[in-house]
């Protein structure tokens, strides 16, 4: 998954994950690599969305490590240190839930400002131009002072896809982006996760979609 020599974004070792007596999955264990799309697939239940917030350092884990730039997280590491968590999370690690994840009473300008808020304190002119540019490459150029509920699924997610395009974070975790989507706005999702990826984020997708499996380079089935 990443080129002979090149460090890995990530790296996942041995990753084990139980509840209870049941093991949900055991073992895990891959790279990836700046500009890898890689598929997470298997049947419901199988544990594709608690392996996406396993590895995004959301949910701890029984077994294994998990390895990013700034460092490795074994299991138990909730309990021990959360600094390393949340700098990773600030930092490196982007989300694209199926449900969306922005707060819904804000605006979308408020929700666009989290990450640039995040990075560094920008002047309101550049932070706002940068905030037109990606609702431009989204389609959803004049939206910004709209309410989060009044939009609808599909557009929600459009802004969802601006933020990780105003973070750039280095992974981008996406459970099921396009379940809820129809078709228009499913391939915006698609050709957003591509750009990213070309632009150097290592991508990781749950899905049952074909067509998304299509565009990863590889496929990681569980259950
Ligand atoms: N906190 C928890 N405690 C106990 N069991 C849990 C917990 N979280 C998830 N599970 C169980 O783990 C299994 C995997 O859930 P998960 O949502 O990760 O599956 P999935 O593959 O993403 O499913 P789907 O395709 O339906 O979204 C399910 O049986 C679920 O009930």
């Amino acid at each position: 998954m990443t080129d002979a020599g090149m460090q890995p974004t990530l790296k996942v070792e041995g990753l084990t994950k139980r509840f209870a007596e049941h093991t949900l999955w055991s073992r895990l264990s891959f790279d990836a690599g700046p500009g890898s799309i890689i598929a997470v697939s298997g049947p419901s239940g199988a544990g594709k969305t608690t392996l996406l917030n396993c590895v995004g350092l959301l949910e701890d884990f029984d077994e294994g490590s998990v390895t990013y730039n700034e460092g490795t997280f074994r299991s138990g590491y909730l309990h021990k240190s959360r600094k390393g968590q949340r700098v990773c999370l600030r930092e490196n690690i982007g989300f694209l839930f199926q449900n969306y994840g922005l707060v819904e009473q804000w605006n979308v300008s408020r929700n666009l400002q989290i990450p640039l808020k995040m990075k560094k304190r920008e002047h309101r002119k550049e932070r706002d131009e940068r905030i037109e540019s990606v609702l431009d490459i989204v389609g959803m150029k004049g939206s910004q002072k709209k309410k989060i509920y009044t939009l609808s699924g599909g557009e929600q997610q459009r802004i969802a896809l601006a933020r990780l395009l105003l973070k750039q974070p280095s992974v981008i975790l996406a459970d099921e982006p396009t379940s809820a989507l129809d078709q228009d706005n499913a391939n915006v999702v698609i050709r957003i996760l591509c750009e990213l990826a070309q632009q150097g984020a290592a991508v990781i997708i749950s899905t049952h979609n074909e067509e998304i499996k299509q565009i990863c380079s590889s496929i990681i089935e569980i259950g």
